[in-house]
Parts: C-alpha cells; structure tokens; sequence
C-alpha cells in the first residue's frame, strides 16, 4: 500500500470528520501552549542560540562574523576567562585552533610558529589555515601572522604613531618604521606564518595592582623574588631586595603584562648580559634605531602615588609622575606599536564593557560573549571590580600605589588601553552600553542558576568530577564549578562548555582537532600469504 494522497484522505474521511479533528487537533495545542509555560520558564536561560530578542537590530544581520582570532592572552588579568569563550564558540562552529604542544607555546621564551601543533611552514600543501590563536604565549608578531605583500601594519603603525590620544602629532617624534616592514622590506617577501593577515587581533589588560595581588599568590613559588619575600607588602616596600631581572620566573614579578606582550625593556631594566628578561630569547623585538638610545629613564618611585580617577571610568593621573610617562618616548612608540598590531584590547575591571565591544567589533551575537569567570582564587576578591581605590584601607591603597608605581610599563599600558576603551565606548554610545551589559548580565546569572550547583564558583573541594576541577597552582585555591544534576542532554552540553577550565578544554579540542589514529596491529597487517 502507497501513501495516501489528499485525495484519497478526503475521500476516506470526508469533510466533517476533518473539521472535527482539526478541532480537537486545536484544543490540545492551546492546552499545550497553556501548560507550555512553565515548562519554557524552567530553561530561562538556555535558549542560548536563538536570542537577545530585546537587541534591537536587523533581523539580518549586516556583517559576517569574524573567525580569525589571535588572542593574546595575559597573564593573571581574567585572560582564561576570556579564553573560555573563544573555546566555545570554536568548539560549536568547528573551527581550527592553533594549539601549543601542551598548554602554552614556550613561555616564557617568545612564540615561534614552529611551537604550534599541525603547523607546517609555507602553507604545508593542503592544510587549511588556523582559526584561532589563543593559548598563553610571549606576543612575536612576526612568527605569528602571515605577511603577504605590503602589510597594512606599516600603515597602522605610521598612523598610530603620528598621533596622541587627542589626534595631535607628537613634535619631537620621528616616524618610525615598523620593525616588520623593516625586516622584510615593504611588500617583498610572502611568509606564510600561523594565522592569516585579515586575523583580528585582541588582548586583555589588568590594573598592576590587581595584578600584583593575584600573581604574588599565584606565583610565590614559580617567582625567585616572591618566594623570598614574605608578603606583595614586604615585597612592593623594597622590591629591589628581593628582585633580580633574569633571575628564575621574576618576568612575574614586574611589568608581566608588557612582558606577555612582547615589548622590549629599556636598558636599565634589562640583565646585566644586555638582554631583557627571561635571558635565551632568540629573538628579541626590535624597536625601530634609535628609540632605545632615548628611551627616558623611568623612576620607578616617580610613580609613587599614581591618582587613578576612574569612577567615571576614565582613568587619569594627576600627578607629575604620570606626565613623565606620557612624554616618555619609549612608552609612547611601543603603545604606538600595540595600537597599531591589536584592534581591541579588554579591561579587566570593565570586563563586560569589553565583552559587549567586543561582540559589536567581531559582530558575534551577545550570547556568544556570555561565560562564566575563570581561574579565580579564593579570597582574592578583585575580579570583575571596576578600578579606584574607594573602600580600601590606607595601607591597602598605599600597596596600590606601589604597585603601579613599580610595575610602571604596565601602568602606561593599563592607562592607555583604559583611555582607547572608553573612546571606543563614547563611540559605542554609553547608554546603549550599559543596556547590552544589564543584558548580558542578566544572562550570565540566569545561566548560572540553571547550570551551576549554588549558582557560582565553588572551593575546589566540592569539585569531584575531574573534568571541572580546575588546575590548581600558587598559595590560593583556585575556584571552579559543579554543574546540577537533571540537565536535559542539551543542557547539560551547553552548561559543560561553560564550566569546563582551561586545560580540560584545551585536551578536548585537541582530541577533536588530533583524533588518536587507530594503528592496525602488526600481526594482522601481516597475514601469512596462503
Ligand atoms: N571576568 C573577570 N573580570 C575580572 N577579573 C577576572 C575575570 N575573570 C577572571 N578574573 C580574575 O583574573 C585572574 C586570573 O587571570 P588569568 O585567567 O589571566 O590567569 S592565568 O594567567 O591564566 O593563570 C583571577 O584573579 P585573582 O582571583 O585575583 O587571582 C580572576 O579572579
């Protein structure tokens, strides 16, 4: 017997039967739709994939989301929390990632393509190119994009150059030519490394003092000048008992972020063997001639008492010190240079703010930047909290001030990536900001509820399930999640994917990207020929 045609169904059942069972049909589906509710309530948060009805927008969207990503990922600055969004949404849409061997590419020496899993020089025939670079690396630009013809980064770096943060071109300054142009000569030489050209670079910064605190307890024992010293306070009173530059892991223990970023030092902070800390990079980024000979002397203790004013989130330094580093012309190239490599860089105190430009400029959907933090150690209570030293005690704002003032780079870094975030945010317009950051909040913690036993990060005790436990290193505990029980199967992948850390994520992704090759036993392969 075929299957009944329309005809034939009419035939069989005959008008009024049909009115009477489309009549029923209806009932039921209003009965349903009624009961329906409390059903969908009980899922707030994990229609993930189809929402944020109330984003006002196209319903077709007017720009193609961007999938080639290097993100620089900072040490000790909610990087990993970061990362865990990257992870998911490559992992959902099945992109490449550029994997190190282990968990980072040679850190701390500087990243060399050669480190990444897969790799092969020159394109490597039929291998199609990477999609996201993300793991902890020390920033090498050159070993990490691909130069095909004239760069537009020689552009990006003129311009970036020729003006201050006000648009005015800087007197004194001398164009500079980009240390990449310069080695390859403009337009030359096609080198295929990691990622492609178009990639859209990012990173994230944390104000030092936060820093400070996190990587003091963090790496107290990785950091020669932290084990000896007692506390960040004993440490940050007289940094330079403890501190020796080149000395076993004290790349932690000052200016860590312009370390992570690549960025050369300035002769009097470099080993006494001439280089920068760590001592075997083989090779160290080059600043244009000249630049070092008049790299300005920094004081260390000319930034004793930095004013950040940011309530507003405009970070400002009243003091003379901070005018000594703005007239710095070494600070101002290399931030020049950084402004003219990264197309967005993050701020941890204003993590949410970033996501949501973050999103805009990727033109990613908000759900796709909505994640839960990670790496967070008990007690260390400075995540996710706008700058400004309001609420803390004296002595606590002193150890600020030290801490800004001896990790003096990253102060200029964390000044100037705070200032080109929040112009960015004018641009954005502030109130449609704070809408999209109220949403994505709201998500995060509907989210949480749903996913999350207690509905937060946990001490690692209660972490049982080897998968969510996270790393744990340093003096503190580091916090992670237990996810409810009774998810449905959906669920259950989605709140995963939000609860996993770092490094199971990463030997997840790597087991995808590198299946284990199923090898034919020899014995089999050699059968006895009859
Ligand atoms: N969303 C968000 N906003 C602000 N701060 C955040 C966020 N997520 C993580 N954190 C804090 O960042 C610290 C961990 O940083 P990383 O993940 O970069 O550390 S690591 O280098 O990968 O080990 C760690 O700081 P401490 O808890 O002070 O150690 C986290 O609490």
């Amino acid at each position: 017997m075929g299957p009944l045609s329309p005809t034939r169904t009419m035939r069989l059942w005959g008008p009024r039967s049909l009115g009477v069972a489309l009549g029923v049909f209806m009932t039921i589906g209003f009965a349903l739709q009624l009961w329906g509710g409390p059903f969908q309530r009980r899922l707030p948060g994990l229609q993930l994939r189809q929402s944020w009805a109330s984003t006002p927008g196209p319903a077709v969207p007017s720009c193609l989301p961007r999938q080639r990503l290097v993100f620089l990922k900072t040490h000790k600055s909610g990087s990993s929390s970061v990362l865990s969004l990257l992870h998911r949404y490559g992992d959902r849409h099945g992109l490449r990632f550029a994997l190190p061997a282990r968990y980072q590419f040679g850190y701390p020496k500087l990243f060399q393509a050669s480190r990444v899993k897969g790799y092969r020089p020159q394109g490597g025939g039929t291998q199609s190119p990477f999609h996201i670079l993300c793991h902890h690396m020390r920033f090498n630009l050159k070993e990490v994009r691909s130069v095909e013809g004239v760069d537009r980064t020689g552009e990006r770096w003129a311009h970036a150059c020729s003006q201050d943060h006000q648009g005015r071109r800087p007197q004194a300054w001398r164009l500079p030519r980009h240390p990449l142009t310069q080695e390859l000569g403009m337009g030359a030489t096609k080198v295929l490394q990691v990622m492609p050209s178009d990639s859209f670079f990012f990173s994230i910064v944390r104000d030092p003092a936060a820093l400070a605190r996190s990587a003091f307890s963090y790496y107290k024992s990785t950091s020669s000048a932290f084990r000896k010293s007692p506390s960040l306070a004993a440490f940050l009173d007289n940094p330079r008992a403890f501190y020796q530059p080149g000395a076993r892991g004290d790349h932690y223990a000052r200016n860590l972020l312009w370390f992570d970023f690549g960025l050369p030092f300035p002769p009097e902070m470099r080993t006494k063997r001439g280089n920068p800390h760590p001592p075997r990079d083989p090779n160290p980024p080059q600043l244009p001639s000249g630049v070092g000979l008049r790299a300005h002397t920094l004081d260390p203790n000319a930034l004793f008492h930095p004013v950040p004013t940011v309530a507003d989130g405009h970070s400002q330094t009243s003091s003379s010190a901070s005018l000594d580093l703005r007239s710095s012309s070494f600070i101002q190239w290399n931030l020049a240079w950084l402004d003219s490599v990264f197309d967005l860089v993050l701020v941890a105190e204003y993590f949410d703010e970033s996501l949501v430009l973050l999103a805009d400029a990727l033109c990613w959907s908000l759900d796709d930047v909505v994640g839960f933090m990670h790496n967070a150690q008990a007690g260390g209570g400075q995540g996710g909290s706008a700058v400004g030293d309001g609420g803390l005690t004296a002595e606590d704002r002193q150890l600020s001030a030290r801490a800004r003032a001896w990790n003096n780079l990253d102060w200029a870094l964390y000044v100037h990536f705070n200032r080109s975030l929040w112009a960015r945010i004018k641009q954005y317009g502030q109130s449609r900001l704070d809408s999209a950051v109220a949403e994505l909040r709201a998500r995060r913690e509907a989210l949480a509820k749903h996913c999350l036993v207690g509905g937060e990060a946990l001490d690692p005790k209660y972490i049982t399930d080897r998968r969510f436990r996270p790393f744990q290193f340093g003096s503190g505990k580091v916090l992670g999640y237990v996810l409810q029980s009774g998810l449905s199967l959906q669920d259950q992948e989605e709140c995963e994917r939000l609860a996993t850390p770092e490094l199971q994520y990463k030997d997840k992704l790597d087991a995808k990207q590198f299946p284990p090759t199923v090898s034919v036993p020899l014995k089999t392969s050699r059968l006895p020929s009859p």
